[in-house]
């Protein structure tokens, strides 16, 4: 448990790269792994929680290997020649990896167990396991509907028509993998658009899918049995990675940063455009598609930010950012309101809970409310900072401990975070990025 005081920093300064987004990772090494033949990948995130979709992707029978000039060869196995795993399946701390790779598991004649850590094992699968389920996939787990749990696949499974009862691309995108398999149309209505490198990504590497809207939804329809070829996948950089040092250089007096090749879908965008309605200074230079994804580089210059109401239709395209963005409301002028964050409070912690006690520990002036949080900024005062001998809980939930990491640069006494280990599932590289970017 590696414990961590963030202390005030210089301004932040240069150019940065932040690693490669971790939703198109994950897909990329699952869609190349199902192709027949041999794709390249670029830019992939080196984090933890790629590295188990990497290791069960193997199990499936995918050769997957890391070349000395850093990009990922994948031969793949084949959708419908894949191999059962021959012990379990060690999610570690990654609920995509786990919700999507049921999804492949539920249309394949195999026996798959999915374990995870302690985070992973408190969160709901039942969301999954319900519309895999009515497609014909037998699955055991824990009572609660959780980890450890067993997927008896079903060869072939059922094409469902499915309307999402949450905004959750993790759901849809476990539909859509176990549709890949399964003969005729599954379709998927989404209420609310979220996140769609499912689509685009399965789009490039051949699959048939038609996405439309009706009646003010989104449907995606996936014509299966597909046929994947292989393909070389460019990953863009994360948006969710970006944000921290969004909030860093907007916090901190002086700092300009360039932040280059940030994916910027509009399902992902959203704490861009929730910053700049708090008076962020950010421009977008050199915009241009990477891998089917747009992308620019980010410059963002200190501003004075204010409070806001953050609208609740921009959640699903902001929804891990939120973190992020509470640190930049407590050194705002006024208050900002969020709500509509239900979803949070099952994600690697309860991220409004945690960060309620994360940021009051920091001074900071907080109020917990059903499903949102209220703060009270400082109006660009640092913040006290954690007493001596008191550490912020990151209870397993990286994006807690970058969050309060940026806290503790613009506060008086710093910020100790409890432990910085769980940084590595998103951000390997996290610490020292923010410490070159502050120190010129
Ligand atoms: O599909 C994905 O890659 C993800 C979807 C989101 O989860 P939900 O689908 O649970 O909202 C997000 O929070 C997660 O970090 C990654
Ligand atoms: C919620 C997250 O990831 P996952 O659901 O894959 O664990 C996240 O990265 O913030």
């Amino acid at each position: 448990m590696p414990a961590k005081t963030f202390i005030a920093s210089g301004p932040l300064k240069g150019r940065i790269q932040v690693p490669g987004d971790k939703s198109i990772s994950h897909r990329a090494l699952m869609f190349a792994g199902l192709a027949v033949g041999t794709s390249r990948i670029t830019g992939l995130l080196e984090g933890e929680d790629v590295l188990a979709t990497a290791a069960a992707m193997r199990q499936f029978g995918a050769s997957i290997a890391r070349e000395d000039d850093g990009s990922w060869r994948v031969e793949g196995a084949g959708l419908g020649s894949l191999l059962e795993p021959r012990t379990h399946l060690d999610m570690g701390n990654s609920g995509t990896s786990t919700r999507l790779l049921m999804g492949l598991a539920a249309s394949h004649a195999m026996t798959c167990v999915f374990t995870g850590d302690a985070s992973l094992s408190g969160r709901p699968m039942n969301r999954v396991i319900a519309p895999l389920a009515q497609m014909g996939a037998q699955i055991e787990a824990a009572s609660g509907g959780t980890l450890p749990l067993m997927v008896r696949g079903l060869t072939p499974a059922v094409p469902i028509t499915y309307r999402l009862p949450i905004a959750s691309a993790q759901v849809k995108s476990a539909v859509l993998i176990a549709a890949l398999n399964t003969p005729g149309i599954t379709r998927v209505i989404e209420p609310v658009a979220t996140r769609d490198h499912t689509e685009r990504m399965l789009a490039g590497f051949g699959a048939r899918l038609e996405t439309g809207e009706e009646n003010g939804e989104r449907v995606i329809a996936l014509h299966g049995e597909a046929d994947l070829a292989p393909m070389d996948v460019c990953v863009p950089g994360d948006p969710s990675s970006a944000a921290f040092f969004l909030v860093a250089a907007s916090i901190v007096p002086g700092s300009d940063l360039t932040i280059a090749n940030v994916g910027l879908n509009p399902t992902r965008a959203g704490i861009v455009t929730a910053l700049r309605q708090m008076g962020a200074d950010i421009t977008e230079d050199n915009p241009r598609e990477v891998g089917g994804e747009p992308v620019a580089d980010l410059r963002v210059r200190h501003a004075n930010l204010a409070g806001i109401d953050v609208d609740p239709a921009i959640v699903p395209s902001m929804i891990d950012e939120f973190p992020a963005l509470f640190v930049a409301a407590a050194l705002a002028r006024g208050t900002t309101r969020t709500s509509g964050l239900a979803e949070l409070r099952v994600k690697e912690s309860d991220r409004i809970a945690v960060m309620a006690r994360a940021l009051a520990l920091a001074g900071a002036r907080v109020e917990e409310t059903e499903n949102g949080l209220t703060i009270h900024g400082t109006g660009g005062d640092p913040l006290p900072g954690t007493r001596e001998g008191a550490s912020v809980a990151t209870e397993l939930d990286h994006r807690i401990a970058m969050s309060m990491g940026v806290a503790g640069l613009a506060s008086t006494r710093g910020v100790q975070v409890d432990d910085t280990a769980p940084i590595a599932t998103s951000f390997p590289d996290f610490i020292p990025l923010l410490e070159r970017a502050s120190s010129r």
